[in-house]
This record gives structure tokens, sequence and C-alpha cells, in this order.
């Protein structure tokens, strides 16, 4: 992966000073950023016996589980996959959602991870109810179920109760940290994606940091400006789930004590039809990061005589793609938008891995940068208290 800095109004010298009081590089410690542990051999086995023992009953498998707890495979296994081993996920608890997932499997040839780090979360847990539920009835518990969490959370406790595995997320990563544990390894490696690409991916993103570092940087000095709205716009629909997984990472992170950078999605070229006019034209409050991926697995050609352009003849659709990208590119540089671009050479495991672990990083800076403790989300909390409170009768004073 490339990163390239088109920034209007800071360069590289003033990124430089604005690290030097906090030194990143310093910052690149287990205590710090615990995420930076990859999984050793003997847990990597652990997972991949979990998994090949599922794949013995189940062809498709189930993963229950809200925010950090899916989004990091679903991001991975969106932009790498589309036809690999079937992976379903349940992240919400929309009744419909529900409804129909469960409708279309197989229950015989399916299994179910259910993964919550705190294994209290309202919507995994409702979800998970129901499908146990299901389960007991259709009186196939056994061999179809495994459980990821924290050390003695509930689910460990119902894990014994079905005899089925538990994976341990260790306890110093926070979820929407956690893809690079049994988290967003165990769905990965039950899909057959080569996990040691994407942590190897993962690997070189830790020992190459300066880019992330100065994403950060560039950021920080752009939120100071009042650009406070972080746009993430990839150059391709297999990276919606990207955009997911980014949104959390910064919003949680970063979004406390009155502080923060408000993520805002795009999808190219679609957003071009719906939200540029926006991004060119409109308030200069924001900061974009566009991203390209430079090959496809499939590139069709158009013909040779074209109907209403002829300049498309035979044209391979990247280049249309290519040329549209260059083209906002452009427009938003004339109007001097802050702009960091990302060349990926493919949608793979390893240009996944290291994406992933690029932003993890590059948000703990920028939090260091605000002042801000990247870790919980307190103010969620306060909200889940309520619906909880609500379910329980007691009302709510809302
Ligand atoms: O893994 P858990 O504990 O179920 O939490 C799911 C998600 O809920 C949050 O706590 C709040 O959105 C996220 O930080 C987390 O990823």
């Amino acid at each position: 992966m490339k990163v390239f800095f088109d920034d209007s109004g800071f360069s590289f010298s003033d990124y430089e000073s604005t690290l030097e009081k906090f030194k990143p590089n310093s910052l690149l410690t287990k205590k710090e950023m615990p995420f930076l542990e990859l999984p050793k051999e003997e847990e990597l086995l652990k997972i991949s016996v979990v998994s090949d023992n599922l794949r013995e009953k189940a062809d498709t498998l189930v993963v229950v589980g809200m925010g950090g707890s899916s989004r990091g495979a679903k991001a991975v296994h969106q932009a790498v996959g589309r036809e690999r081993g079937n992976l379903l996920f349940i992240d919400n608890i929309d009744p419909n959602l529900i409804d129909e997932t469960l409708k279309k499997i197989d229950w015989k040839r399916t299994a179910f991870a259910f993964i919550s780090k705190s294994g209290r979360t309202l919507e995994t847990v409702t979800a998970m109810n129901v499908i146990i539920e299901e389960l007991k009835r259709r009186n196939l518990t056994k061999g179809r179920l495994v459980f990821v969490g924290d050390r003695g959370n509930s689910f460990e406790e119902i894990s014994r109760e079905f005899d089925a595995p538990f994976l341990e997320i260790p306890k110093e990563v926070g979820g929407r940290f956690s893809v690079f544990t049994a988290v967003g390894l165990l769905p990965l490696m039950f899909a057959s994606y080569d996990i040691v690409k994407f942590l190897d991916g993962a690997y070189d993103s830790i020992n190459a940091p300066i880019s992330a570092f100065y994403l950060a940087a560039s950021k920080y000095l752009h939120y100071q400006k009042g650009r406070n709205i972080s746009v993430v716009m990839p150059y391709s629909s297999y990276m919606s789930e990207f955009t997911e997984w980014y949104a959390q990472l910064w919003a949680e992170s970063l979004g406390k004590l009155g502080k923060g950078q408000t993520p805002l999605k795009a999808i190219g070229t679609s957003s071009q039809h719906s939200i540029l006019q926006l991004f060119i034209d409109g308030p200069d409050d924001k900061f974009y990061q566009l991203f390209f991926v430079n090959s496809y697995p499939v590139d069709l050609e158009l013909p040779e005589k074209t109907y209403v352009l002829p300049y498309l003849s035979k044209k391979k659709i990247s280049e249309v793609m290519r040329a549209e990208f260059e083209g906002t590119l452009f427009a938003l540089k004339r109007s001097k938008r802050p702009i960091v671009r990302f060349e990926l050479s493919s949608l793979s495991e390893y240009q996944m891995g290291y994406l992933l672990m690029f932003y993890m990083i590059s948000v703990v800076v920028m939090a260091k940068l605000l002042g801000i403790n990247p870790y919980g989300q307190p103010a969620v909390e306060i909200g889940k208290k309520y619906a909880s409170e609500i379910l329980m009768g007691r009302g709510g004073d809302v």
C-alpha cells in the first residue's frame, strides 16, 4: 500500500514538528497499543483447530456480534473474498435481518460464532437466545457453536453448558482493535482466507509506521483549522464495510471530551453522484482520504465501437474508474481540500491486514495529539444502560 499526501497547507516538516512532542515511536509498545501483540503460533493453532472442527459440521458460519466484534472480519470478507467460504453476519437486531438470515440457512450445515468482548451486548445476546433456542428445538447444538469473548465473561459460562469451544480475547485489546485476535481470525479461517498473509500485512504496517504517524499529524493540524470531518472514500464497492469499520474506530476512539473528527463514508464512483458537489464546493470543514485499488480479478474491456462516447473504445473498465478517481482528485485539489491518497495493489489479505493495522496505529497517535484516551467508549455505555432499564420495566426518563 502506498500513501500520498496532497496536503494543502502543511508539509512533512510540519508533521515532524507536530509529532516531535509526542514521540510516536515510543507509543509502539504493548502498553500504549496492546493490539500490536499479534497472536503467536500456539494461539493460531488453537483457533484453527476450532475452525476445522466447525467445518466438519458446517459449510456456513453465522457470526453474531456487534461493532468491533464483527466489523473487521466483515470488512476483510467483503474486500477479499466475495465467493469464498460462506460467512453470514448478524450485526443488528432488525427482526427482518434475523428472520431473513435464519430462513436462508441450512441449519444442519451451519455453525454459529457468538462474539462479544463484554458478553453482555444487548443485540448479540438477543440474537444468541433466539438462535440457541432454535438449535435446541432441532437438536443441533452439538459441534456447531463457538463463543468468543473476554476470559470469565458470561459467554464462557454458556460455552461450558454446550461443551462448545471458548476463544479468549486478550483483556487489554479493545473490541474495535480486535480484528487480529480470534474475533477476526476465527471467521476468516473458517472461510479459508490466508491468515498468514493477513498477519504479514499487519506486521509490515507495524514495521513501517511513519505514514500512519503522518496521517495522524496531518489530520490533527487540519482539525485545528476547523476541518472536523474526516471523509473516507474508497473507489471500490468492496470496501464499503471497511468504511464502516473505520467509522467505528475513528468515532469511538476520538469522540470524547467535546473533541473528535466525524467520520463520513463515501464510495467512489457512486457517491460522486450524490455527495461530491458538497465536497468540492461546500464548506471547507473536511479532510479527505481516497483509496484506489490497482488490480482487479476481472477487468472487462469495452468494444471498439462504443455508443454515445467514442473515447471509451477499447478501454478497460478500470481505466474509466481510474479517470474518475483522478478527476475527483483534481477537482478537490483545485478547491484546496486536504487529501491523502492510498493506492492498494489489490484487495488481498495482505493489503487489508496492512490497512487495518495502519489505521489502528494512526488513531492512537491522533488521540495522543488531541489529549484523549483512545480506549473505552463511556458515552455509548450510557445509552446501553437506559435501553436495559427500559427492558427491565424501569422506564427511562428520556
Ligand atoms: O464486543 P461487545 O462487548 O459485544 O461490544 C460490541 C461493541 O459495542 C461497543 O462497546 C459499543 O458500541 C463497541 O465498542 C463494541 O465493539
